[in-house]
């Protein structure tokens, strides 16, 4: 027997999207306390589906592909053309390689150690500075980081340009008008930038380390033995550059939750594994992706429900995260929760869930801890700082959401 899935009746939801942000499927979803819901959006139907076992079918390969998903406007802006994201099968396992082949112990040590430095070397500045704002301070801290790690030269005087730009990417996704159009531009600037050391690298112009993800773009080849476009080769570039300046997002949240919760700091100072704890709560608790998309390969019903073959499907990732059948008090910040944690492939999906290498899980799950150890660790231990009075509260509307006033700092001290 199949049932009448719950449904918003006629109307586009798009508009809902934007409005109801990061609770746009939870909303609907809890209230008909069923892990589905139909709606449309961009004049499609959509299949809703958010918790532990939605996670678990959005991510089986056999009933779910990418290719055609995503909407162009989150291509052109924060993932780019033709890259990992939007592949399938084989060719998606062969690049997803690629990506898994420099998560190796040493680069993600060397990723903590250069995180470590640029934290040390940002916080002497910031101690010369009345005030700063986090937020813009960890881009460009990130943006070095990033570039470092990945062998990509950064001359001084680019850092904040670059910086500014990364950010545009990974905001532009959500904009209208003219910060669309900014974010686009901000996107092709970066893939010319890429482009040009791309084939630097390949004529021998530059030398790249060859475990580097610059050298490794640069020299990937496809199943069929083919170089990767140098364009594409930068847009996957871009996919290690980009998302690394994004962990600045979750430093901020950091920073928030410190004030908030003033105990886990001296927690952090004290208990290596309160860390691993309070990080995970972080990507637990705080709003970064709200969802993902894929498309039903064929015909199938889950939980009673028909899903039609070429239907959207979207994956709660926020609402998974906070979903009181797995989570107790879900809306609680309280990382001891993660001190006995188990845990599924399915559960914890802030970063996508299932299998890294053959899903499309996001490889640098284990390079955003290694950078949050780094910098939590740095905060807590080795920042001393005032927090003057600010707004730095956050919407759970705006998407990608951060606090507002960035987190204004004053007196940092270095200790
Ligand atoms: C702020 C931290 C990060 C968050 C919240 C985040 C989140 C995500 C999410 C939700 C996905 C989609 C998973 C899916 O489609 O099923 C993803 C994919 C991806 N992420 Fe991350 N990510 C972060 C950091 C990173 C880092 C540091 C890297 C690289 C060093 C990275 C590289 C990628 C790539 C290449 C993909 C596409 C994987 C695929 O399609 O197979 N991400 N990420």
């Amino acid at each position: 027997m199949t049932v009448q899935v719950p449904r918003d009746k006629g109307l586009d939801r798009t508009v809902s999207i934007l409005k109801d942000g990061y609770e746009f499927i939870q909303k609907r979803v809890q209230y008909h306390h069923l892990d589905i819901y139909e709606t449309k959006v961009l004049c499609e139907k959509v299949a809703l589906i958010s918790g532990e076992s939605a996670a678990e079918l959005f991510y089986d390969s056999e009933l779910m592909k990418r290719n055609g998903a995503m909407p162009s406007r989150v291509l052109k802006t924060l993932f780019g053309e033709g890259g990992v994201q939007t592949l399938d099968g084989q060719a998606h396992a062969h690049r997803k390689q690629l990506f898994m082949s420099l998560m190796t112990p040493e680069g993600l040590e060397r990723l903590y150690g250069i995180t470590r430095k640029q934290w040390s070397e940002a916080a002497t500045k910031w101690e010369k500075k009345g005030k700063i704002t986090l937020f813009d301070e960890v881009l460009e801290l990130l943006t070095r980081v990033a570039c470092e790690w990945a062998d990509v030269p950064l001359p001084e005087k680019e850092v904040s340009k670059r910086a500014d730009d990364f950010n545009k990417m990974i905001e532009g996704a959500t904009k209208l008008g003219p910060e669309y159009l900014a974010s686009r531009r901000a996107r092709s600037r970066t893939e010319k930038w890429i482009v040009k050391l791309i084939q630097d690298v390949r004529n021998g112009k530059r030398e790249a380390t060859p475990d580097s993800a610059i050298y490794r773009m640069a020299f990937h080849e496809d199943l069929e033995g083919n170089k990767l476009d140098e364009q594409i080769a930068a847009v996957e570039l871009i996919n290690i550059l980009r998302p690394i300046v994004a962990i600045s997002r979750y430093i901020v949240f950091g920073a928030h939750a410190f004030e908030e919760h003033p105990e886990s700091r001296t927690l952090i100072k004290a208990n290596e594994d309160h860390l691993r704890c309070f990080i995970q709560e972080v990507r637990r608790y705080y709003p970064f992706f709200p969802y993902l998309a894929a498309i039903a390969k064929k015909d199938f019903t889950w939980q009673q429900y028909d899903v039609k073959e070429g239907q959207l499907v979207m994956l709660d990732l926020y609402g998974t995260n906070h979903d009181p059948k797995v989570w107790s008090d879900p809306d609680e910040f309280r990382p001891s929760r993660f001190k006995d944690y188990q845990g599924s492939m399915y559960d914890l999906v802030p970063q996508g869930g299932g299998d890294h290498y053959s899903g499309h899980r996001c490889p640098g799950e284990w390079p955003t801890i290694e950078v949050l150890k780094a910098s939590f660790s740095f905060m807590a231990a080795h920042l001393d700082y005032k927090v003057p009075r600010q707004d730095y509260s956050y919407s759970l509307k705006k998407i990608p959401s951060i606090p507002k006033s960035g987190f204004v700092m004053k007196k940092v001290r270095q200790v």
